[in-house]
């Protein structure tokens, strides 16, 4: 399979769908990567699973030659984040996400500094919208213009890798430049339920709109056939 002309490469096709287990047990976890088989390369581990014995599983997955993102949206003082990214920094992953905070920024990319670890900065949750960030105490101010500000801070900290609404993600390319990438959730294939999304897109608009990595979970967790799913979803990257 080619990759579209009109996006940034990003290794197999493949890659480029970041399959979400937010399943509550291990398991439940290995039960589903089994089912999606060689559909699926790339996993992320979030809250629910992590704390639910995700950090093994974790290193299964990449022992069984499977990329991982870790995405623990870590946020604390410098020192702490540094010291918890240079301890993840040693388990293989793929990725790390960090809140796109300046100081948490600078503290984590110093925490990898030697390892292959990329770290990501999520810039404004894909379940908020504008009167979100009001209820959580900023000044009125578009989600898109909040993305934006992150995305030059995070570039000029020279943060790898942005997460954003793909709505925003043709503003976040002519922020951040090719070489940085653009990891965006809030995925739906036509038909299915937004849930708590709130800045959402298909598949192949997000692939469009210049997004490296789609993540998308319910749509493939809660399918009848999730390997079909997965299928489905890199159809639609490839013909973007
Ligand atoms: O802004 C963000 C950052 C992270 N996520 C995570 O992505 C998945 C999306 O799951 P769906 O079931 O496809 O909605 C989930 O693990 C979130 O924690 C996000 O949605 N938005």
């Amino acid at each position: 399979m080619s990759l579209p002309t009109n996006s940034v490469p990003a290794g197999d096709i493949r890659d480029r769908l970041i399959i979400s287990l937010d399943v509550p047990s291990v398991e439940e976890a290995r039960a589903l990567v089994h089912r999606i088989g060689d559909a699926g390369t790339f996993y992320k581990i979030g809250y629910q699973l992590a704390y639910a014995g995700g950090f093994d599983f974790a290193r299964e997955l990449i022992g069984q030659g499977k990329k991982v993102f870790l995405d623990l949206k870590l946020h604390d003082i410098g020192n702490t984040v540094e010291e918890g990214v240079r301890s993840i920094a040693r388990m293989g992953m793929t990725f790390l996400t960090v809140h796109a905070y300046p100081q948490t920024m600078r503290a984590a990319m110093a925490g990898k500094a030697g390892s292959d670890l990329k770290i990501l900065a999520v810039t404004v949750l894909t379940s908020y919208d504008d009167n979100d960030l009001i209820d959580a105490g900023y000044a009125p101010v578009p989600a898109a213009e909040l993305v934006a500000r992150r995305a030059e801070q995070a570039r000029d900290i020279g943060i790898d890798g942005i997460v954003c609404a793909a709505t925003e993600a043709q503003a976040v390319r002519g922020i951040v430049g090719r070489n940085r990438l653009i990891v965006t959730p809030g995925i739906r294939p036509d038909g299915s339920e937004a849930g708590d999304q709130k800045r959402i897109v298909t598949p192949a608009e997000g692939i469009r709109l210049g997004a490296n990595h789609l993540v998308v979970g319910r749509p493939i967790v809660k399918a009848a056939d999730p390997r079909a799913a997965v299928e489905a979803i890199v159809r639609e990257i490839a013909d973007a």
